[in-house]
């Protein structure tokens, strides 16, 4: 019998190739680019499955492949890029890649808090010009240990950041849509309502999926009632914070700093973000370390296995498609 065929959207790692290569035929976008859904759907045409690296799947994109694809393996736990509604309609499956990015993804959110808090990127820039003296002046930044952090959304990432802040002794607050007896048993994080949480805080920092009900969740209004010397951190997705009205925040002294991995156009950033000294800026690497990206891997092969097999994906974004089947 022929081997199974999928697609890879982008680049990946030999390792994850060599594996999805001892059960499929396996095909990858050599670019190291986001497709089109026009072009998603002229190279994927006839696969099995897709493995999907931040590839837009639409409902065209959906309903062009439906008739051989059985999973969009999404490598990320976020799947916004996904129309899983379409996919549904079309019988088709979508997974993505939680838990095992979620340290990896806490420790990136608190390497952009402490970046931003003491100033990790000018101190770096200070030495290299040659200015390697100490005074008691120089480079001040603000104090992490023992001050409060405002967690937006209480999942399993939010979570793994409250851990951490409980190490720096910090007092945290959290909010979600509903309060997660998890988290503050694991934490002794407070539930608060969002604009408590934005107004004692002195660190924000934003793990929420994004949905239409997140879009813009801190924008101008938000960002005014946070303290003038907090600091807003930014490690799950662009659109969820209005990049501009940051940018406004951020020039005007509104809040006092910023550390951001993720942004509203990317790769295109806000203007004026750039040249703005008060943010560290990073290129969407929360979850990359060497053990979440094998980790990611390996889970959308087992994704698609279990789905070429006759069953449902190992972590399935859309259950409904085996009850339909
Ligand atoms: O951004 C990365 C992810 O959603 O895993």
């Amino acid at each position: 019998m022929s081997k199974a065929r999928v697609y890879v959207t982008y680049p990946l790692g030999d390792d994850i190739l060599a594996l999805l290569r001892e059960q499929c035929e396996v095909v990858m976008n050599p670019e190291e680019r986001s497709l089109s859904p026009e072009e998603l759907i002229e190279n994927a045409r006839g696969f099995d499955a897709v493995l999907t690296v931040s590839a837009g799947v639409n409902e065209e994109v959906a309903r062009a492949l439906a008739s051989s694809c059985k999973i969009f393996a999404n490598y990320g736990v976020g799947y916004n890029n996904i129309d899983v509604e379409a996919a549904s309609k079309h019988g088709i499956y979508v997974s993505n890649t939680p838990d095992v990015l979620t340290d990896a993804t806490a420790d990136f959110a608190f390497a952009l808090l402490l970046s931003a808090a003491r100033r990790v990127v000018e101190c770096d820039s200070y030495v290299r010009a040659g200015k390697k003296n100490w005074g008691p002046m120089n480079l001040i930044g603000a104090q992490v240990s023992g001050k409060t952090i405002g967690i937006l959304g209480g999942g399993r990432i939010g979570k793994a950041v409250a851990k951490r802040a409980q190490g720096f002794n910090m007092r945290i607050l959290y909010n979600d849509q509903r309060p997660n007896p998890d988290f503050e048993a694991e934490t002794g994080g407070i539930f608060t309502d969002k604009n408590t949480l934005l107004s004692e805080s002195d660190f924000v920092s934003v793990h929420v999926p994004l949905l239409p009900s997140t879009h813009h969740l801190i924008g101008a209004e938000e960002l005014e009632l946070m303290k003038t010397s907090a600091i807003l951190i930014n490690d799950s997705r662009g659109p969820i914070i209005d990049e501009q009205a940051l940018v406004a925040a951020l020039q005007g002294g509104v809040i006092a700093g910023a550390g951001l991995d993720v942004f509203e156009s990317e790769p295109e950033l806000a203007p004026g973000l750039a040249e703005l000294p008060n943010v560290v800026l990073a290129p969407h690497v929360g979850s990359s370390t060497t053990e979440a990206r094998v980790a990611m891997g390996e889970l959308c092969a087992r994704n698609i296995f279990a789905v070429l097999d006759g069953g449902a994906p190992v972590t399935c974004v859309n259950p409904e498609v085996g009850v339909k089947a």
